[in-house]
């Protein structure tokens, strides 16, 4: 063993890092070193059995695909535990690359937040990063890799290698195993269990971890080394303590009865020999764990909650619970048949909402008779609203041999789309109609996911909608339809109010609604970017069209016309030289100055032309530079209008100010028409800061509210503000010292807690969302486009 040259190498300083947090935090959490080397060890075999479909060759060296893991204790109490797989493999340059840098995205904002977090807070970190081979350091203080990469072109002589680090060193070696290619293929992970992770050498507690949290994660047999108690004569004690072979049977075989035949048949032959003379001994025993089929092909009234729970857990690494799933099997119209579950995650990734309008799925994980193929389905996959699904597909009819881009091209990926969108607009729909409490999580974290699938998805546009909930003037909480189901006698639309970035109560008070609510109308609030591109492209909700309450032609629907023309003729003839005072003070600013219907208790507003942009509009133009500077812009900007209240005493006293000024050339009073034309310009801006517009020049608008305030308290409109201040220190040359910068430390914001799972019944409903109850899935459960 000393003889063989061992190069050194030295981790990569993240690698270091996240060792370090992996050794010195995470000790409650160390059972989870067995699921991800288990994990590990399938996505090798997946790999290999995904490149044996086009390339027979690397299939040899090791006859089967499986997983095995070997508990061996050691005379002094200590031991050691063996997984191995014959996989893919490694060769030296990928032991010291995938095993000594770490190549994941988010690295470095992982370990700096698991870094400044206490135990807890890691572990629940990590569930969402995943520590993949570094976790055998929680359970080793030394860990040897040996693997030997599948045979290739590229590699006709692969050489078995070993790579060999201990918990507490900063570097590791490689060099090529002593023992020879006696591995075959793949990769066999030998952990020096430390002193006090000794429990690991149990098969029991090994079985139950196994049981728990990877019976799932593979398709491929896992096999655990346990001994049993058998008797045997006395002169064949000795053969019958060597180890069994792994009596591995091919993955796609029927595994189950055959692995029970193979163990039966060993004991049924050392019976027939039993002599009169036996002894009780010890017989190693290989016993495969995961002997189910693997879940999406049993019968979902089979599978428990906590088996779908697991199973998502493991398969897509999320430690979260998801809150609801569909099982269900179909047929794909092109004549496939397949089988899947869909989930629903219990959160969207940031990402989701930064990254591009196309939908990036990439945790559809398609299956072609168990065979795992591809999770990057492309990026026109599924449309955006859905590409945050995670499912397993698994497809019986589909060519093996497909390659990820004729598939692409294949007529089924088309229609796994429609299935999929379609599958997962119904689960949505069944939480909102039989289980509210439920459908409030899941609103929580996609109402916006709903708003935009309605925007973007014209397929699933109703169902979308439907699901999407606004808040109100009178509620937090509503649909559409309980929206329709509240509307007054004679109302014809949908009123709403958008104003991105305000909160709903504060929309709640706006000078737009004041009157609709007064008199007990419902109004949308909207204040998420999205909202106003939802309302302008669904125009209409069950034939009822929307309404924004912001702009000119607001109607109630209750109205006399005849009755509410004489009332707004006869208030614009009294009012008619502020109307025209002010109009002229208003400038460009608006079309016209005019008596208003919506004023309740403000005293004036500025509300749109129909063809006009609302203050919020307005805003979502101006966010994007290149539509700012058109000239169409520029004109529809100025489609304002300026309502006054003729019934605010406000008005009445400005009216009478304006009614009293001189009209002749001589008799002017240049001091009274000076401060009137202030009175005028903050009333404008005022207008414009209620309405939710930006005033054009905010300094002066606050000069002048300055000089209002000044004058109402009787403080010298002309008194300079001592305006000396304290002139900067000299430039200075030099750097400031590290010291110098050293900043408080800041903890870090512990994530809320997880939403409590939303458990979710597999039933079967037809196209037209009916239930059938009782039939076998392999018949009922069907999908047709
Ligand atoms: N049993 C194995 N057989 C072949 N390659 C392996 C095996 N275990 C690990 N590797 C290689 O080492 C790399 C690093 O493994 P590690 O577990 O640290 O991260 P990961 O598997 O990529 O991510 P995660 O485990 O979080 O999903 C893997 O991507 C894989 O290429």
């Amino acid at each position: 063993n000393e003889d063989v040259p061992k190069q050194k190498f030295d981790y990569q300083s993240d690698v270091t890092r996240l060792r370090k947090i992996v050794i010195n935090s995470l000790y409650s959490h160390r059972d989870v070193f067995l699921r991800e080397l288990i994990s590990n060890a399938n996505d090798a075999l997946e790999k290999l059995r995904l490149t044996s479909l086009t390339d027979k060759q690397v299939l040899s060296g090791a006859e089967h695909l499986n997983i095995s893991i070997k508990a061996i204790p050691d005379k002094d109490g200590f031991g050691q535990l063996v997984i191995t797989d014959t996989g893919i493999g490694m060769t030296p340059e990928e032991l010291t690359k995938n095993l000594g840098t770490l190549a994941k995205s988010g690295t470095s904002e992982f370990l700096a937040k698991a870094e400044n977090s206490d135990a807890t807070g890691t572990g629940n970190l990590i569930g969402a990063f995943g520590l993949g081979f570094y976790s055998s350091f929680l359970v080793a203080d030394h860990v040897r890799v040996a693997s030997i990469a599948a045979k290739s072109e590229k590699n006709p002589n692969p050489q078995q290698y070993m790579f060999s680090s201990s918990a507490d060193e900063s570097s590791f070696e490689i060099y090529p195993d002593p023992r020879g290619n006696v591995l075959g293929r793949g990769t066999e992970i030998t952990l020096f269990l430390k002193p006090d992770a000794l429990e690991y050498l149990s098969t029991e507690k090994l079985e139950e971890l196994i049981h728990k949290h990877s019976s799932f994660a593979s398709t491929f047999p896992i096999y655990l080394l346990t001994q049993k108690s058998i008797e045997v004569p006395d002169e064949d004690a000795e053969k019958t303590e060597t180890e069994a072979p792994i009596p591995s049977p091919s993955p796609e075989s029927d595994e189950t009865d055959e692995d029970e035949a193979i163990v039966e048949e060993t004991i049924e032959e050392v019976k027939k020999e039993e002599e009169p003379k036996t002894k009780t001994v010890a017989v190693d025993e290989w016993v495969q764990l995961n002997k189910q089929p693997p879940i999406w092909m049993r019968d979902p009234k089979t599978v428990t909650d906590e088996e779908y729970e697991l199973f998502y857990q493991v398969t897509f690494k999320d430690n979260t619970k998801p809150l609801a799933w569909y099982h269900f099997s179909g047929d794909s119209g092109s004549g496939v048949s397949f089988r899947a579950i869909i989930y629903v995650p219990s959160f969207v990734p940031e990402s989701y909402w930064q990254a591009g309008i196309q939908g990036d799925a990439k945790d559809v994980r398609l299956m072609v008779k168990r065979v795992f193929i591809t999770n990057d389905l492309g990026e026109d996959a599924l449309p955006k609203w859905a590409s945050w699904v995670k499912a397993v597909v698994d497809a019986e009819d589909l060519p093996l041999n497909v390659s990820r881009e004729t598939l692409q091209s294949t007529k089924f990926l088309k229609q796994l789309k429609t299935i999929i969108t379609k599958r997962l607009a119904q689960i949505l729909g069944r939480v909102q109609e039989e289980e509210p409490e439920k459908f409030k999580e899941i609103s929580a974290v996609y109402n916006n996911v709903f708003k935009l699938g309605a925007v973007e998805d014209s397929k699933s546009r109703e169902k979308l909608a439907a699901l999407a909930r606004f808040s109100t003037n009178q509620r937090n909480s509503t649909s559409l339809d309980e929206y329709l189901e509240n509307r007054k006698q004679g109302q014809k639309h949908i009123f709403y109010l958008a104003d991105m970035g305000k909160d709903t109560a504060v929309l709640a008070k706006s000078v737009f609604i004041e009157k609709l609510h007064a008199r007990g109308y419902e109004v949308l609030l909207l204040n998420d970017p999205l909202d106003e591109i939802f309302v302008q492209n669904i125009k209409k909700w069950k034939a009822v069209p929307f309404q924004d309450v912001a702009k000119a032609g607001l109607k109630f629907g209750d109205e006399s016309p005849e009755e509410e023309k004489a009332e707004l003729e006869s208030f614009a003839e009294q009012f008619k030289p502020l109307l025209t005072w002010l109009k002229k003070e208003a400038g460009e600013l608006v079309r016209d100055v005019i008596i208003s219907n919506r004023l309740v208790l403000s005293s004036c507003a500025i509300v749109a032309d129909a063809h006009g942009y609302t203050a919020n509009v307005e805003k979502l133009m101006s966010s994007n530079t290149s539509q700012k500077k058109g000239f169409i812009y520029e004109y529809t900007k100025k489609l304002k209008y300026l309502e006054i209240n003729p019934r605010s005493p406000l008005m009445e006293g400005l009216l009478r100010r304006v009614e009293q000024l001189p009209t002749e050339e001589e008799g002017r009073d240049l001091d009274a028409e000076d401060e009137l034309h202030e009175v005028a310009s903050v009333l404008i801006d005022g207008a414009l800061v209620r309405s939710g517009f930006e005033v054009p020049d905010s300094n002066a608008f606050f000069t002048r509210v300055d000089r209002i305030l000044r004058r109402s308290l009787g403080v010298s409109e002309t008194a300079p503000t001592d305006t000396r201040v304290k002139p900067a220190p000299p430039v200075d040359p030099e750097l400031p010292s590290e010291e110098e910068l050293v900043e408080e430390e800041v903890p870090f914001p512990m994530p809320p807690q997880q939403p409590e799972q939303v458990k979710w019944e597999v039933e079967e409903i037809d196209d037209d969302d009916n239930l059938i109850a009782d039939v076998k899935v392999e018949t009922a459960r069907h999908d047709e486009l």
